[in-house]
């Protein structure tokens, strides 16, 4: 691992059949006691990362409530800067540190996000570089994020190769759906090579929490 980039622990929860949502979105998978678990990895990393379309869809606060303990900042990848600006990270920008991560290309205006105290990192020229986003956030002294999806943003991560940790929990559903989005989404390897080896197998009830490192 490059020293000066952060250490990713990508975290999610999915269904017996691989899917983190319905196809009509929905994703509250893991049960209470699981979402204290996840509360206790957002308050032992720096920053907590997500793409856009989970945004949109789940309106998420990314904040540690299920636990006492510090919020991370969060990172929203948005290439083209089409976050809602009623969405709840944008709202609390102001109390809670976030960033939203555009594309050096996108035209669309971000004063609208700068003034509710959002920061704005332009990275990459299309889509985003998330080698030089990790880069540039070690330079701002994140040493540990969390990548909570959603499976396009989880693709990208892996195939760059960074993801060091994985912590995943199976919940006792299946969903089905071929639209229905997995843990992973994108293109996907083409070849059987990407493996991590497993280091911990948790029972909570119904569910079981799988962490592999790489
Ligand atoms: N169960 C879980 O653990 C879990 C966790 C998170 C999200 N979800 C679900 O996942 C679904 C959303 O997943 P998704 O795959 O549609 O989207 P996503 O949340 O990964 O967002 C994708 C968007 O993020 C941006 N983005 C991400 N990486 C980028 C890159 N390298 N360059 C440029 N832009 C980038 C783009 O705008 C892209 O369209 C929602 O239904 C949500 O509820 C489930
Ligand atoms: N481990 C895990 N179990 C889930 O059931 C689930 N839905 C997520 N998903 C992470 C993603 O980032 C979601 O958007 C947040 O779960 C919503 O975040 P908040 O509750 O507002 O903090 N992660």
């Amino acid at each position: 691992m490059e020293k000066s980039r952060p250490y990713v622990i990508l975290s999610a929860a999915i269904s017996i059949d691989g899917k983190i949502a319905t196809r009509t979105g929905k994703s509250n998978l893991s049960s209470r006691k699981d979402l204290v678990r996840v509360h206790n990895l957002r308050k032992s990393v720096d920053a907590v990362l997500v793409g856009k379309n989970t945004v949109n869809v789940d309106d998420p606060l990314l904040t540690v409530r299920y636990v006492k303990g510090k919020n991370p900042i969060r990172i929203i990848l948005d290439s083209k800067g089409s976050l809602s600006i009623k969405s709840n990270v944008v709202k609390t920008a102001k109390k809670i540190p976030t960033m939203l991560v555009v594309s050096e290309n996108s035209s669309k205006n971000v004063k609208k996000f700068t003034t509710k105290g959002v920061q704005v990192i332009r990275c990459g020229k299309k889509k985003i570089d998330i080698k030089k986003l990790l880069k540039i956030l070690g330079k701002k002294g994140i040493k540990k994020i969390a990548v909570e999806g959603g499976g396009t943003t989880n693709w990208y991560f892996f195939k760059e190769k960074l993801v060091d940790e994985i912590v995943v929990t199976i919940t006792p559903y299946v969903l089905g759906g071929s639209t229905a989005i997995s843990l992973v989404e994108g293109v996907g390897f083409g070849k059987i090579s990407n493996s991590f080896k497993l280091k911990k197998i948790e029972k909570i009830q119904n569910e079981i929490v799988l962490h592999y490192m790489s």
